[in-house]
C-alpha cells in the first residue's frame, strides 16, 4: 500500500529509511513538491545563465602527448585558477564505456525499491558500498532531490564481488581509465606551482577513490527543488560524467576579476567529453591558487538525470597542508595542516553550505578583519 505520508515522519522513513529513495516517491505519482524538499528561496534554481559553448571550449588532452603540450598545461592551469571546473575531449576513454556507464546507472536505478535498499548503510555487504539519497538527510534543512550508490575501490576483486551487478563491470572499467588521466592532470598542475612530487606521493594524494552513480528523478517543479545544493568536493581532483540534460552549475567566485563574478554558469553538456573539476584539497595543497569550485545541479521535470562522478581523494591518514614551496613562495600559509580523516568527518558531519567544508583548513588571518 502506497503510504500517505500524513506526517514529515511517513515521507522522510519511506523515502530515507526504508531505502525507496526520491525515485520510490516520484514513481508514486506525485503531483507536487513535498515540504521536505522545498528549497528556501535564496537556494532555488531559478535563472538559468546560459554562457556560450565557445566561452568555455573544452581540452583537447591528447595534445598533452604532442608538439602543443605546454599550451594544453596552460589551458589546464587556467581553468583551475579561475574556475575550478573544465571538461576535456580525447582523454583516452572510449565513449562505448562513457554510454554503458549511463545505461549502468539508470539500469541499477530502475532495481525494484527493496533490490537497492539492500546496499542501505548498515546492511550493506560491504562498507564499500552505499546506496542513499540526498547528503546527509538528518542534517539537513530541505532534502535534495537526488539518490545515489556508492562505490569505494579496495580491490578489483573487492569490486567485482561487492559492487552491484548492474554497474560493477564497466564502474571498475571507468575507474581505471580515470587514474591514469586524473594522474596526468594532476601532474601537469602540480609541475605549475613549481614543485616536483614523487609519483609515489601523487598517489597518495589519490589513494581513495569511488564512483558514484547519481540519479536525478524527474521534479514536478524544479523551481523549488535542488538535485545538489552548493558545495564543493571535498578531494583532489573529481572525474564527471553526465548525460545530455544539463543542470551543472558552477560559481564564478567572487574574487575574480572576470565578468561573470558570483554568477552562476552552467557546464553544458558536450558529447563524449568528460568534465573535471578541482576539489578542497588541491585547494588547500596548492595554497588557494587553485580553485575548489562551488557547484550545484538544477532538477528536470522532463526526464530523469544520471551523472557517474569518480572522487579521488587522499588516503584517509594522510595529513594535508599547503606545499612547503608553495608557501615560501606566497610568504604566507593560507590553509594549516589537517588529517585527512578528520577533514572527511567534517565534510560528510554537515548539509552542504557552498564552500564551507574548506572553514575547517583555513587560517583566518589576523590583518584581514
Ligand atoms: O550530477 C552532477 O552533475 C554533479 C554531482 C556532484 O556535484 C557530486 O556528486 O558531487
Ligand atoms: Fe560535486
Amino acid at each position: 500500500m502506497a503510504p500517505s505520508f500524513e506526517d514529515g515522519n511517513s515521507l522522510f522513513n519511506f523515502v530515507v529509511r526504508d531505502g525507496n529513495g526520491v525515485k520510490g516517491m516520484v514513481d508514486l505519482g506525485l503531483s507536487k513538491v513535498p515540504e521536505q524538499y522545498i528549497q528556501p528561496p535564496h537556494e532555488r534554481i531559478v535563472k538559468l545563465n546560459a554562457i556560450s559553448a565557445d566561452e568555455l571550449p573544452p581540452i583537447d588532452l591528447s595534445k598533452l602527448d604532442g608538439p602543443d603540450h605546454d599550451q594544453v598545461a596552460d589551458a589546464i592551469v587556467n581553468a583551475a585558477e579561475v574556475l575550478g571546473f573544465f571538461q576535456v575531449v580525447n582523454h583516452g576513454m572510449p565513449v562505448e564505456l562513457l554510454e554503458s556507464l549511463k545505461n549502468a546507472a539508470h539500469d541499477f536505478f530502475g532495481l525494484a525499491p527493496e533490490k537497492k535498499a539492500a546496499y542501505r548503510k548498515g546492511v550493506s555487504p560491504s562498507p564499500y558500498v552505499k546506496y542513499g539519497t540526498s547528503f546527509v538527510p538528518e542534517k539537513e534543512k530541505a532534502l535534495e532531490w537526488k539518490d545515489y550508490i556508492s562505490m569505494v575501490y579496495s580491490s578489483d576483486v573487492d569490486a567485482l564481488t561487492y559492487w552491484p551487478n548492474e554497474c560493477k563491470e564497466v564502474a571498475l572499467e571507468y575507474l581505471k581509465f580515470s587514474t591514469d588521466m586524473v594522474k596526468k592532470i594532476l601532474k601537469v598542475l602540480i609541475a605549475k606551482l613549481g614543485v616536483t612530487l614523487e609519483d609515489s606521493k601523487i598517489d597518495t594524494l589519490i589513494g581513495l577513490r569511488m564512483v558514484n552513480m547519481n540519479f536525478y528523478p524527474t521534479c514536478p517543479d524544479p523551481e523549488l527543488t535542488v538535485g545538489v545544493g552548493r558545495h564543493s568536493d571535498m578531494g583532489t581532483l573529481t572525474v564527471l560524467l553526465q548525460d545530455g540534460i544539463g543542470g551543472l552549475y558552477v560559481k564564478v567566485e567572487e574574487d575574480m576579476d572576470a565578468g561573470k563574478k558570483g554568477e552562476w554558469i552552467e557546464i553544458s553538456p558536450v558529447p563524449g567529453a568528460l568534465v573535471i573539476n578541482i576539489g578542497d584539497t588541491l585547494q588547500i595543497l596548492s595554497n588557494g591558487r587553485y580553485k575548489s569550485a562551488e557547484h550545484r545541479v538544477r532538477t528536470t521535470s522532463t526526464k530523469s538525470r544520471v551523472s557517474v562522478p569518480i572522487f579521488t581523494i587522499p588516503k584517509q591518514t594522510e595529513r594535508i597542508g599547503p606545499l612547503p614551496e608553495v608557501v615560501k613562495n606566497d610568504g604566507v600559509a593560507r590553509y594549516r595542516e589537517v588529517v585527512f580523516e578528520d577533514y572527511m568527518n567534517n565534510f560528510f558531519g554537515n548539509a552542504h553550505e557552498g564552500k564551507k567544508s574548506l572553514e575547517y583548513a583555513q587560517i583566518i588571518s589576523s590583518t584581514s578583519t
